[in-house]
């Protein structure tokens, strides 16, 4: 099986007065299917990894292929093009636009992708909706929405367009622990029901420690990634 995501000696360095380096030397290798952590203490370079990952940020030195496309040469269209088609992303906060309904919300990159027509559109933004429990509010905004619904409505945008890869960051971060332990499930149930790949930086060592595997991170390297399958 090949790898979905290869990195090889991955560094980001901010060129600063005083230069400040995000993520140094980071290799590694996510297999399709994987529920991954991302762990470290704050500041540690979390975010920052996701970002290149996720095609988010450019490195300044190292490698990156994802799905077996090297990264290297891409312009930021290709880039772009790549996200849409095969990453969803989830983030602490929604991001929702807040003047548009929840199903409107998911309909934006399926229209951005082009694939679907309108009717489509809306059908698959409804089905996705039902599927996270939220069919009752598929016309409600998000201000109508609480915290949890809101956080189901993004992952629901996340996987709007059917992405191999999903990338969230601290996704349950600004939850009460109830909707965190629901969107951890729906995360899990993405890897296990449907071979989706996901990787989650968390600061929740409890969340980390029931997915497969943890990229441990100090200081912006790796520490150790232990494997428990
Ligand atoms: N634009 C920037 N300018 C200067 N320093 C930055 C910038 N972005 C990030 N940093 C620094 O880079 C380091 C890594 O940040 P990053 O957000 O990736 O860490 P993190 O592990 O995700 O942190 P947290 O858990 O607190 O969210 C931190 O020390 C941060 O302060």
């Amino acid at each position: 099986m090949s790898a979905l995501i290869e990195a090889d000696g991955l560094t980001r360095i901010l060129p600063e007065t005083v230069p400040v380096t995000l993520v140094k030397d980071v290799s590694l290798s996510i297999d399709p299917g994987e529920f991954v952590a991302i762990t470290g203490p704050s500041g540690s370079g979390k975010s920052s990894l996701l970002y290149l990952l996720g095609l988010l940020d450019l490195p300044t030195s190292g490698r990156l292929s994802v799905d077996g496309r090297d990264c290297g040469d891409m312009d930021e269209a290709a880039r772009a093009r790549l996200r849409l088609d095969k990453m969803g992303f989830v983030f602490q906060f929604h991001f929702l636009l807040p003047e548009f309904s929840a199903r409107d919300n998911i309909a934006i990159p399926m229209r951005k992708l082009g694939r679907l027509s309108r009717g489509e559109i809306n059908d698959r933004a409804e089905a996705l909706l039902a599927s996270l429990g939220l069919e009752d509010h598929v016309h409600k905004k998000p201000f109508q929405l609480s915290g949890g619904q809101r956080q189901r409505v993004a992952v629901a945008r996340s996987l709007a367009n059917d992405p191999a890869l999903l990338l969230a960051d601290e996704p349950t971060g600004s939850l009460d622990s109830k909707s965190s332990e629901q969107v951890f499930s729906i995360l899990r149930a993405l890897v296990r029901e449907q071979g989706k790949t996901v990787l989650v930086v968390t600061h929740d060592m409890e969340m980390a420690g029931r997915m497969d595997r943890r990229i441990h991170l100090v200081d912006g390297m790796l520490a150790d990634a232990e494997a428990t399958v």
